[in-house]
């Protein structure tokens, strides 16, 4: 919500999109994953193994950071701003929502699936990924069909404990769309 309200030209997409597909009430979250909630996916070494050269012992803690994955410059152009087109998969076009200019830049960028997992990977990967994507699109979709949102406090500060949380109180600026 915080980048959606500092955002106004991919706020009003998303409004335009919303209103087209759902005129009496729902995108974008995967941008919102620009801030990722858990700052990395441990696992722990079951033998001795090999990584890019280095010989990491059994029983070693290995942490993928996706905090630092998520702003690597070479799977992710103008990795600090926010972009929603980054995740299409076509560019843009009248029919469709987007800035075909920014789908542009970032398409630039390396494709990997295994660059960005706010929700890990495998077996032992998150079980709620469906349910609180799912909540996130319904409540991101209601509240910007409905109200412009907005944050005027200048570029909110990030602290990290496991869980990367907002350092500042989410004021938010909510006016009723008319429309
Ligand atoms: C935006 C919301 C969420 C994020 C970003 C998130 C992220 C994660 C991550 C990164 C893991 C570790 C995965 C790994 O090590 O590979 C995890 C595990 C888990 N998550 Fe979530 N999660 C979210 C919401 C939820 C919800 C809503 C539920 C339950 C309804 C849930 C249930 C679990 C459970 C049970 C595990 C442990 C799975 C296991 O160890 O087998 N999560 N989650």
């Amino acid at each position: 919500m915080y980048f959606i309200a500092k955002n106004q030209d991919k706020q009003e997409i998303l409004f335009k999109e919303l209103k087209r597909v759902l005129p009496d009430m729902n995108g974008d979250i995967t941008e919102e994953k620009c801030s990722p909630i858990f700052s990395g996916n441990l696992r722990t070494t079951v033998k001795e193994t090999v990584l890019l050269n280095y010989r990491i012992p059994k029983g070693t803690w290995v942490l993928m950071p996706n905090t630092i994955a998520r702003v690597s410059e070479e799977y992710f152009p103008k990795a600090n701003r926010f972009i929603p087109e980054r995740w299409l998969k076509n560019r843009p076009t009248n029919e469709t929502a987007g800035n075909a200019e920014d789908f542009d830049i970032v398409s630039k960028g390396k494709r990997n699936p295994f660059a960005f997992l706010p929700f890990g990977f495998g077996p032992r990967s998150c079980i709620g990924k469906r349910f609180a994507e799912l909540e996130m699109e319904i409540l991101l979709a209601k509240v910007i069909r409905n109200f412009q949102v907005e944050y005027n406090y200048g570029e909110m500060k990030f602290f990290s404990k496991t869980l990367n949380m907002p350092k500042d109180p989410l004021r938010f600026k909510v006016t009723e769309r008319k429309q």
